[in-house]
């Protein structure tokens, strides 16, 4: 069961660990073994991990440090990954559990143990807000924060923007489906600023609005956030973000406004603030309930393409491009890389949504890709989903686009069947 500690931060070596079973098993990730014991563990978010390995070893590169914070670590695989591979000076582990301390512990101790000469790490067990508060009042500011909550983490937002340096980074979570999906508009206000309505990328509606809710806190303190890297994982589902905190307000407020989807036409916009009173489709649509309207949230580029070369470069120099998982992490951040195209608009758009308009099957996403190309307009894959694009090509153009193929397609098997019977 879980018990929040509300006693004041224990140093770990006051900590008396429960006993505990012995750890369920030692398994291993990127080749470092560890326990979960009786601890939260799940396998599937590997990759998060990964991305958040590789972007704090690109920080303690050049900024040639790196305390860490773990507020919700679980069996502390996290931490070890951080002192471990990105070489952090020091990582803070902290989970509410009380009864995970010992695995978190031996876990750590294999970078070594704590002692008087090495205080490399230390164990708390206490609810991370109070955690990252008490950092913030003692001025105990860290480089790193990563926060891996359940549900949803805007309740940690603006406590972790207290208690991470300016130019420092924050890495968070929410395993918040339902609300992206515009399920639940009044949840996503409370908890995000945003009123976000049922919209066909969904998933990256999520993204968006957990970067804008943080963009929201920040502006409370005078400062602003810049996302490093925006992953969705459909396990969970999961949406992690990496955030720069940076001092200063948004340098870009169209960055964080609105967006419409027309069901009628299939083509979405942003509307800035002062254009909100406006608001319509190109299509001139007066259809009573054709518009979807959400936000406000990140409308701005999800990743820093320049950051995420840094972490692919960095994943080849540590050889993890040699076996399937590696593989699959390289092709995730070059698909990231396309997706960073400043042409891309915000929003991907289904191939199933345009093969219904257009009433015909869907080509292959890669000879659509193609035809896009040649006809000048910027497209790519969408990370978040694999029967998506994203293009600045509207709606009618890729309707029309499947319909040539289409037709190309036919007259080949036309002219084809023509030479079989001769
Ligand atoms: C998703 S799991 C963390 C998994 C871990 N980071 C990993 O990668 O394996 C969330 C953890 O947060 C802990 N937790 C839940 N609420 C908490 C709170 N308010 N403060 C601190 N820890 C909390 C849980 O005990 C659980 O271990």
């Amino acid at each position: 069961m879980l018990s929040l500690s509300l006693k004041p931060l224990t140093p770990f070596t006051s900590i008396k660990p429960k006993p505990s079973n012995p750890p369920k098993c030692c398994i291993s990730e990127r080749g470092l073994s560890f326990d979960i014991g009786d601890t939260f563990f799940r396998y599937e978010s590997a990759t998060g991990r990964d991305l958040g390995v590789l972007a704090a070893a690109i920080y303690k590169k050049s900024h040639n440090a790196l305390r860490v914070l773990d507020a919700m670590c679980g069996c502390g695989i996290r931490s070890l990954r951080y002192l471990a591979e990105a070489d952090a000076d020091f990582v803070m582990a902290n989970d509410a559990n009380e009864e995970y301390g010992s695995v978190i512990m031996g876990n750590l101790e294999r970078v070594g143990k704590r002692s008087e000469e090495n205080k490399r790490w230390v164990v708390t067990h206490s609810d991370a807000n109070r955690v990252l508060t008490e950092c913030y009042l003692r001025r105990d500011y860290f480089d790193f924060i990563d926060i891996d909550s359940f549900g949803s983490d805007s309740s940690f937002l603006r406590s972790a923007m207290g208690a991470v340096k300016l130019d420092g980074l924050l890495y968070v979570t929410s395993t918040d489906g339902y609300t992206s999906g515009g399920h639940r508009p009044q949840h996503s206000l409370a908890a995000y600023g945003a009123y976000v309505r049922p919209m066909p990328y969904s998933n990256e509606i999520g993204l968006r609005m957990l970067i804008g809710g943080a963009v929201r806190e920040a502006s409370v303190l005078g400062y602003h956030v810049i996302p490093l890297f925006s992953y969705y994982s459909y396990h969970g589902p999961v949406f992690r973000v990496m955030l720069r905190v940076m001092r200063g307000k948004l340098p870009n407020n169209s960055h964080y406004s609105f967006i419409s989807y027309c069901i009628r036409c299939g083509n979405s916009h942003t509307i800035s603030w002062d254009k909100l009173s406006q608001i319509g489709c190109s299509c001139n649509a007066n259809v009573p309930g054709s518009l979807v309207v959400s936000g406000p949230l990140w409308t701005g580029p999800l990743h820093s393409a320049p950051f995420l070369t840094e972490m692919l470069d960095l994943a080849e120099q540590w050889g993890w491009a040699g076996n399937d998982t590696g593989k699959q992490l390289e092709k995730l951040m070059k698909q990231m890389i396309d997706e960073s195209d400043p042409e891309l608009p915000f929003g991907y758009i289904k191939l199933d949504e345009v093969a219904s308009r257009a009433k015909l099957n869907s080509p292959p996403l890669g000879t659509i890709l193609s035809t896009l190309h040649k006809e000048g307009y910027a497209a790519s894959r969408s990370h978040i989903a694999s029967n998506a694009i994203k293009t600045n090509c509207p709606m009618a153009d890729c309707v029309r686009i499947v319909k040539e193929l289409q037709q190309c397609s036919a007259n080949e098997n036309e002219k084809y069947q023509q030479v079989v019977e001769a």
